[in-house]
């Protein structure tokens, strides 16, 4: 039996089970990959909110990522929420002693979490200076939706035609490649995200689906997008691929508690199974 290709993801955990680490694990099962986790952050969290954060020490993240990395390796590596810039520093040096970043050439992809989809805040706003001009300029790719990159960049992005400049403003910080997500768009009868590698710009197309249940989508689309890293694809390929696993989780999504509930990675293992 050889071993299957791995992932490691830096992120929170979310005690309901949609989002977080828990979606990324969950991601990487459906695809594939080993998965392993440096959890940053407990949160208290259910369908309809999130009601408590604990941070681990920002050296305890560092310690989780060098006790995987030395052992198993790392095929590649994403991040979810990430809380403070201590925790940020810290886990940036933990990659540069693995080779996990830019110049390291273990994929790495920045998902720059900020908030909840119910909007209680994940990342301290001192935090964003060392998200825009630490973490990005080591990312492969960094992944936002509209709100982190009106946060991130004070772009207000109303339109299809408003992706493009997002993708700029975010590849001015350094990353290889951006991918705007385009799930919050307004009044846009498709999600089309963009992937620019700061000369061209390739639209990934998908139907919207009319349901509220998206908990944990863009975890999901970033953890299919690192889990085909670690295999080895292209960034547009795995990218691509990405797209499709998230939009189908999407097309699959249910309801869970009295709020919403999450995208669903059922249909990758036994559709219909439960
Ligand atoms: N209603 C929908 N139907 C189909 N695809 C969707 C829908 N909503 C979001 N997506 C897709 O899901 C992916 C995640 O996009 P989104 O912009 O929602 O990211 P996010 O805000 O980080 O996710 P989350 O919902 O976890 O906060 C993108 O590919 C987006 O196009
Ligand atoms: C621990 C954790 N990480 C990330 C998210 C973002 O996911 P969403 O935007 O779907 O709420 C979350 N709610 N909780």
């Amino acid at each position: 039996m050889t071993a299957p290709p791995t992932a490691l993801t830096i992120a929170g955990s979310d005690s309901g089970g949609s989002a977080g680490m828990h979606a990324d694990l969950r991601t990487f099962f459906a695809c594939g990959v080993h998965g392993m986790t440096a959890v940053t952050a407990v949160t208290v969290q259910n369908t309809t909110g999130v009601s408590g954060v604990v941070e681990v020490p920002a050296e305890t993240v560092a310690a989780q990522i060098d006790a995987v990395a030395s052992d198993i390796g790392v095929g590649a590596a994403k991040t979810g929420m990430l809380a403070s810039a201590a925790t940020i520093d810290a886990m940036l040096a933990a990659c540069d002693r693995h080779g996990i970043g830019r110049d390291g050439r273990t994929p790495f992809v920045v998902d720059p979490v900020a908030a909840a989809r119910s909007g209680e805040p994940l990342l301290h706003p001192d935090a964003l200076d060392a998200l825009r001009n630490r973490a990005f300029p080591r990312a492969t790719l960094v992944t936002p939706n509209l709100d982190e990159v009106r946060l991130l960049t004070g772009i207000d992005a109303r339109t299809r035609d408003d992706l493009l400049d997002a993708a700029k403003a975010i590849y001015d910080f350094g990353p290889e490649w951006v991918l705007i997500k385009s799930g919050h768009l307004p009044d846009d009868p498709e999600c089309v995200d963009l992937l620019f590698d700061g000369t061209a710009a390739l639209p990934l197309p998908g139907p919207r689906y009319a349901t509220e249940h998206t908990h944990g989508a863009g975890d999901v689309f970033a953890s299919a997008i690192t889990a085909a890293l670690a295999k080895g694809a292209s960034v547009p390929d795995a990218v691509r691929g990405g797209k499709r696993f998230v939009t189908r989780s999407v097309a699959d999504a249910y309801p869970l508690g009295s709020g919403v509930g999450p995208v669903s990675t059922f249909w990758r293992i036994s559709p219909r199974s439960y």
